[in-house]
């Protein structure tokens, strides 16, 4: 069920896969009519900001204490601070999150909501709809196998990769949109270093999305300057003012932002 030798794992992230395995499916096969992420991005970059996929991420593994505010309040300020879409946990067990948040949020706003979690069989994706789902090279058995079938239910995919192996097996199976994490799911380091190394081998005609570890102006400005299309930032927003933490990262590379 995984690429990679189990015992290489996070203890956090051996218990999310577990239960990510024992999770069950949806009965009946979704169809899905998709807000288009990359036109989503087209239009805050003619507005001069920088796309970011803020996420609704009441806790994790590696942050202290769960954010218990309204999902949906949490939601909708993203947006009003110029969120170019939404990453909205599902997996209850280690992240606070629900399926019923995602379906509340996407009814609420109106940009493409990606559906953050551990998907590893087919019938998971038939849960909820939203406009994204997540699959996660190293986790996922057949990626080309799961990836047509998300695409064919309507789902866009993000294909998550932490190094150049999973980046090649990405490409290989068609993604043509792909997130480099900057944390490393075997040992929860992050290193924003991850997305420029791995970054030079991806080509143009893929939507590049920079994952993780983003706190700062100064680091939204590294990603861009490392050729990310977009970013997705969960802790650095949720952690104070939504609002303002949001509108910050997307004016990050306007020129009266000096703040880092
Ligand atoms: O965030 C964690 O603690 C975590 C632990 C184990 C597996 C996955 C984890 N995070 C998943 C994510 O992809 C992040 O929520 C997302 O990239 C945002 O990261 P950040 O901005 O660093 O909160």
């Amino acid at each position: 069920m995984m690429n990679a030798n189990e015992d290489e794992i996070a203890p956090a992230v051996r218990s999310i896969l577990a239960a990510a395995r024992e999770r069950e499916g949806g009965s009946e096969r979704l169809a899905v009519d998709a807000r288009s992420l990359t036109d989503a991005f087209a239009a805050v970059e003619a507005d001069g900001r920088v796309p970011i996929i803020a996420e609704v991420k009441p806790t994790s593994p590696t942050t202290e204490g769960t954010r218990d505010d309204d999902p949906v309040e949490l939601a909708q300020a993203m947006v009003e601070g110029g969120a170019a879409a939404l990453s909205v946990l599902t997996e209850p067990a280690h992240f606070g999150g629900s399926t019923e948040n995602l379906r509340r949020i996407r009814e609420a706003v109106d940009v493409p909501v990606l559906r953050k979690d551990f998907i590893v069989r087919e019938d998971q994706l038939d849960v909820v709809e939203s406009d994204v789902v997540l699959l996660i090279a190293r986790f996922v058995d057949d990626l080309s196998e799961l990836l047509d079938a998300a695409e064919s239910r309507g789902f866009q995919v993000l294909v998550e990769v932490h190094d150049s192996d999973e980046l090649a097996e990405a490409l290989a199976a068609g993604a043509s949109i792909i997130g480099i994490n900057n944390r490393d799911l075997a040992k929860l380091e992050v290193d924003l270093a991850t997305f420029e190394n791995v970054a030079t081998d991806v080509p143009d005609d893929v939507t590049l999305i920079a994952e993780s570890g983003v706190s700062t102006v100064d680091d939204v400005r590294r990603m861009r300057a490392a050729g990310a299309d977009a970013l997705l930032v969960g802790t650095a927003i949720m952690d104070g003012e939504v609002v303002e933490n949001v509108r910050r990262f997307t004016t990050a590379t306007q020129e009266s932002e000096t703040e880092t």
